[in-house]
């Protein structure tokens, strides 16, 4: 299969520079709009799909971003795998601001989202047990080492709903209780988004800021975010160009299985589908159904 690669940019990475036959597309897809047109070309050889999770001039809030429509999009258009880039509080002292983390789990405590492609008429149990692709990974932690940013390989993500910072109780629940190693608004449910439309899911988290635990550092100003994300977008941007072009043109079957991640998914029987889910779903799951 061809590698068509999707990177799906967060606050601060609204476009992708050095695009061949750049062309911005907009994906009907049955789950809704996307959050934008999708911009499509090719990086050395590489088919690439960008798409601004939040649009272009930043109009969805973590809760609102159609992750459904976005993931659904992507996989329409013949992507295989999935760049999440994302910003990140961070609850290490070692994970510092204009650092980047390769997320190696997540813990969801996302409430107010649709989560599933499946439902009603068509359900389906997809594992999230390893919710990211270490192949990808692997080629993300080389970019980064190309592009001389500092990197950090592994770390968990706690997905908040927001839009609000956690409070101080909040943030030393996740750091001191839970372990977790960073935190963010949207990587869920995208990422289990991702596993249900087979596609192999990456995310680099760039931290922005120590959230509200650190003695030293206070509560989350959103001020100084917007600073480390400037400072920091070029190095992002070369990074994300440099894994596209490491993937190469061949999609090999994922180690892993995250490309065959329905085989044994779907639960309903065949005379108890809905029609009209199962039309849906066709991008998603028409490989299985
Ligand atoms: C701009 S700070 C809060 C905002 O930034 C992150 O978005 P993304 O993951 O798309 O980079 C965070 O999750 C919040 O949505
Ligand atoms: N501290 C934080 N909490 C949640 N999302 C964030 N995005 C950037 N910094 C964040």
């Amino acid at each position: 299969m061809q590698t068509k690669v999707a990177i799906i940019g967060g606050s601060g990475l609204y476009d992708i520079e050095g695009l061949q036959n750049p062309k911005w597309v907009d994906v009907d897809s049955p789950w809704g709009a996307p959050s934008d047109a999708i911009l499509t070309g090719e990086l050395g050889g590489v088919d690439v799909a960008f798409l601004p999770r939040h649009g272009r001039g930043h109009m969805h809030s973590p809760s609102t971003v159609p992750y459904r429509a976005n993931i659904d999009a992507l996989k329409r258009l013949g992507c295989t795998d999935v760049i999440s880039v994302s910003a990140c509080g961070s609850f290490r002292e070692d994970m510092a601001p204009g650092d980047f983390v390769i997320v190696s789990d997540f813990i969801d405590r996302t409430f107010a989202r649709e989560k599933s492609f499946f439902g009603t008429g068509c359900v389906a149990h997809v594992s999230v047990a390893h919710p990211v692709c270490a192949r990808l990974g692997d080629a993300v932690e080389l970019a980064a080492r190309a592009a001389g940013v500092t990197i950090h390989r592994g770390g968990t993500y706690l997905a908040m709903e927001g839009p609000q910072f956690s409070s101080l109780a909040e943030s030393k629940l996740y750091r001191e209780v839970w372990g977790c190693d960073v935190i963010g608004m949207t990587n869920m449910p995208e990422a289990k988004l991702a596993r249900e439309a087979e596609l192999c899911y990456a995310s680099v988290a760039m931290i922005t800021d120590y959230d509200s635990w650190h003695p030293d550092h206070g509560s989350v100003d959103i001020s100084d975010i917007n600073s480390t994300l400037g400072a920091n977008s070029k190095a992002a941007k070369s990074m994300v160009v440099d894994i596209a072009a490491r993937l190469g043109q061949t999609h090999e079957a994922c180690p892993r299985g995250c490309d065959r991640a329905l085989d044994f998914a779907i639960m309903t029987a065949p005379e108890a589908r809905d029609p009209a889910l199962l039309a849906k779903l066709d991008a998603v799951a028409g490989r299985v159904l």
